[in-house]
């Protein structure tokens, strides 16, 4: 809540986050976007506990990020919070299984076999878990990233342009696949992204420009996401 941040001092002063107080309710999927270099990374980096606010607070549940101490902090994004980022983030000397399972595995707990059977079905991996990364194709690397991200049942699922680097039928698999994870599994999602056609799968998208969150739109479809983006477009042509 009122959540800021300022990058450096000085001339090279940077408010990223101007007060921002947004939250995300439970069981629904959000999409983050806005032009470039609006504060969608650093928004999202605070939220998780990757980067520190310079002021304002994040909760996480009943949980308050700020002022936790590192390796709470740690604990906290190992137990609570799934990251998908563009880049896959597999460890490629391991299984699709062994890495869906690593973050239970560092954090010495039994994966539930029930729930990760139905995570694995969900992205249709079933017949690709003894496979390493590079086995696999970008798409099907990115369910695991997914199912890696689903299968500890965290608080809130955090993704960075997860389909940056994907085709246009891979990218609507895991886009399907995040929906239904939120319809089906009451999982949360916050998902940053730039293409009006990712957010339309979300239940709302909330829209930043210079570090803060200036619009909001429920149900959004890909062309009214695309009409409200070229706003800031034009906008930005003016100044
Ligand atoms: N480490 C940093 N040091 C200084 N300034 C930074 C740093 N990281 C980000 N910024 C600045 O903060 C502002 C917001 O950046 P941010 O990366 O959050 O935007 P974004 O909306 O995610 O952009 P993009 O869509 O291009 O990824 C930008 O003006 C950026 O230049």
């Amino acid at each position: 809540m009122g959540l800021s941040k300022v990058y450096g001092a000085g001339d090279t002063r940077v408010v990223a986050l101007d007060e921002v107080s947004v939250s995300f309710a439970r069981g629904e999927f959000t999409a983050i976007m806005g032009p470039s270099g609006s504060g969608k990374s650093t928004l999202m980096h605070c939220a998780a506990g990757l980067d520190s606010a310079s002021g304002g607070s994040v909760h996480i549940g009943d949980t308050e990020l700020t002022g936790l101490a590192d390796k709470a902090l740690t604990r906290l994004r190992r137990d609570k919070i799934g990251f998908i980022f563009q880049s896959f983030n597999l460890l490629p000397t391991l299984t699709a299984l062994e890495n869906i399972t690593l973050p239970m595995d560092i954090a010495g707990r039994k994966p539930d076999k029930a729930w990760l059977d139905t995570v694995v079905d969900t992205v249709g991996l079933r017949d690709r878990l003894g496979h390493k990364p590079t086995e696999l194709s970008g798409g099907q690397q990115q369910r695991v990233a997914c199912a890696r991200a689903l299968a500890s049942r965290p608080e809130i699922i955090f993704a960075d342009e997860p389909t940056g680097n994907l085709d246009s039928r891979a990218g609507a698999e895991v886009l399907a696949f995040l929906r239904r994870s939120v319809r089906e599994m009451g999982q949360t999602v916050v998902m940053v992204t730039h293409d009006p056609v990712a957010a339309s799968y979300a239940d709302r998208v909330l829209f930043l420009a210079d570090g803060r969150v200036v619009d909001e739109m429920r149900e959004p479809t890909s062309d009214a996401v695309l009409e409200r983006m070229k706003q800031f477009d034009a906008a930005g042509r003016r100044s």
